[in-house]
């Protein structure tokens, strides 16, 4: 192999990326966001700054495969676009994806990929083509290492972007399985932050959370965020939660100001079905309130989901124990007369429901510092109305349901049975939408992942002689 026949980096670089340099005004550094060093291939390394980068015989490709960098026995099986490496706009919190375009095969770290299919790189893997031993390239990525601190197991499973948020108890973080390329959130809840409450809350300890978390994963519900992993280590509980990428409940009622009466119920009764789904189980929720609803999408009409719940016992991003310090907004008048002590009954999801429909209905709460006397004082006496601008538009029987879930005494409080088959809920319009969405979830969850083994995708090898 001659010195010329070997890729000039350089060169390579320079022309991959001279669409941006043809900017007239204020040319734009492309950003190098990862690298590939030549095994058997004979190129020393090659920046990746293009979208999306091909690799194959053609000469279209960004890097031509030839007999001057591959071996020729290889190089007659390689296909015209054999795989493809992609960065969405470069940006850096995106993972870096491979797809197999060969017929006769991409290989990611031995395994084949197989042909269409899609995973995520990692630092240092090794691409290999035609044969699991034929190792080709090795990938460096070039953004932030957003896994320091997170355990192998999840981060060799999983691509770690950017934050979507952060709670009392800890950090959201999108994440992307690295082999079916599925979106999940992954929610750190930090062991100290448990045991500090677990001494106001009766001494739950950790293991008690890891139980209380693999019950949880076991739930199934299309209106339930689906818990698909937990990872248990000594300072952390991780857990991979469904992806909503909708945002929460209260982002979507403090941007429209206030719900539709139609979108309220609908949302309202997904809602209700999670909480029966719960409660039929045994399970109380204990923090119900917007920012724990989470939407499917940006529509109107979109699934949601209930999350947060069970773990909120043991931690202080419990309501119970904001209340103890001064907001409680949602908690059960039942909650405050205990101190937050004692157990409860189910009773208090139905009271934390009521909060949630006025807020929806009419982009205020019931309960506010804003009214001149303490919240607390205010639930223990059940004492709101609907005095407000926005409850001129909204139904008597929105209202009659509201006043019904709002009773103080929790013996008199209906359950969530005869909320299901409240006269407000007979909609058939609103009750054959809120079904179809949960139907196509339950499409979606029993159909196999993409790129899950499940499928066939396996092609056999075809020798192909081309030369
Ligand atoms: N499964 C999810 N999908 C998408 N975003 C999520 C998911 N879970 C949480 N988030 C987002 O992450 C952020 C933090 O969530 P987290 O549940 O930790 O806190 P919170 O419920 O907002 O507050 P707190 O923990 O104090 O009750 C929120 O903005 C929420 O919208």
């Amino acid at each position: 192999m001659s010195q010329e026949q070997v890729v000039d980096t350089q060169r390579a670089t320079e022309s991959q990326c001279s669409i941006w340099s043809t900017m007239e005004s204020q040319p734009i550094e492309p950003i190098v966001w990862g690298r590939l060093y030549g095994k058997n291939v004979h190129i020393k390394s090659l920046d990746l700054c293009v979208e999306n980068f091909t690799v194959g015989r053609a000469e279209d490709n960004n890097l031509t495969l030839n007999e001057g960098n591959v071996p020729h026995k290889i190089w007659c099986r390689v296909s015209n676009k054999h795989f493809e490496i992609s960065r969405e706009r470069g940006d850096l919190s995106k993972p870096v994806y491979i797809q197999d375009f060969s017929r006769n095969g991409t290989f990611l770290n031995g395994e084949i990929i197989g042909k269409n299919k899609k995973r995520i790189l990692q630092d240092d893997d090794v691409i290999s083509i035609i044969r699991a031993d034929c190792k080709a390239f090795v990938f460096k990525d070039l953004g932030p290492n957003n896994s320091s601190g997170i355990p192998d197991e999840i981060c060799n499973n999983y691509f770690i972007s950017a934050k979507l948020g952060s709670g009392a108890c800890g950090v959201v973080r999108l994440v992307y399985n690295r082999r079916t390329c599925i979106k999940y959130a992954m929610k750190q809840v930090k062991k100290n932050i448990l045991s500090e409450c677990a001494t106001i809350t009766n001494a739950k300890n950790s293991s008690k959370v890891l139980n209380e978390a693999l019950i949880m994963k076991e739930l199934e519900h299309p209106c339930v965020i689906k818990m698909h992993d937990i990872v248990d280590k000594p300072d952390s509980v991780y857990m991979i939660l469904e992806f909503m990428k909708g945002g929460d409940l209260l982002t979507r009622i403090v941007s429209k100001k206030r719900l539709s009466e139609r979108i309220s119920k609908l949302f309202f009764y997904q809602m209700c079905h999670a909480v029966k789904y719960l409660h039929d189980k045994g399970i109380t929720h204990r923090d119900l309130k917007p920012d724990n609803v989470l939407l499917d999408t940006h529509d109107d009409e979109t699934l949601l989901k209930v999350s947060d719940f069970g773990l909120s016992k043991f931690v202080n991003n419990d309501s119970v124990l904001k209340t103890l310090c001064g907001t409680p907004l949602y908690v059960a008048p039942e909650i405050l007369l205990n101190s937050g002590r004692g157990s409860y009954t189910k009773k208090v999801d139905i009271w934390s429901l009521g909060v949630v429909l006025f807020t929806c209905l009419s982009g205020t709460l019931p309960f506010s510092e804003d009214y001149g006397t303490p919240v607390a004082e205010q639930i223990k006496k059940g004492d709101f109305s609907f005095t407000h601008s926005a409850w001129r538009s909204v139904s008597q029987v929105a209202k009659t349901l509201i006043m019904e879930m709002l009773t103080v005494n929790y013996n008199q409080r209906p359950n969530i049975d005869y909320i299901l088959r409240h006269k407000w809920l007979k909609d058939p319009e609103v009750v054959r939408l809120g079904r179809n969405l949960m139907k196509e979830q339950m499409t979606k969850s029993a159909a196999p992942e993409p790129n899950s083994d499940n499928e066939n995708f396996l092609e056999p090898p075809v020798k192909r002689r081309r030369c």
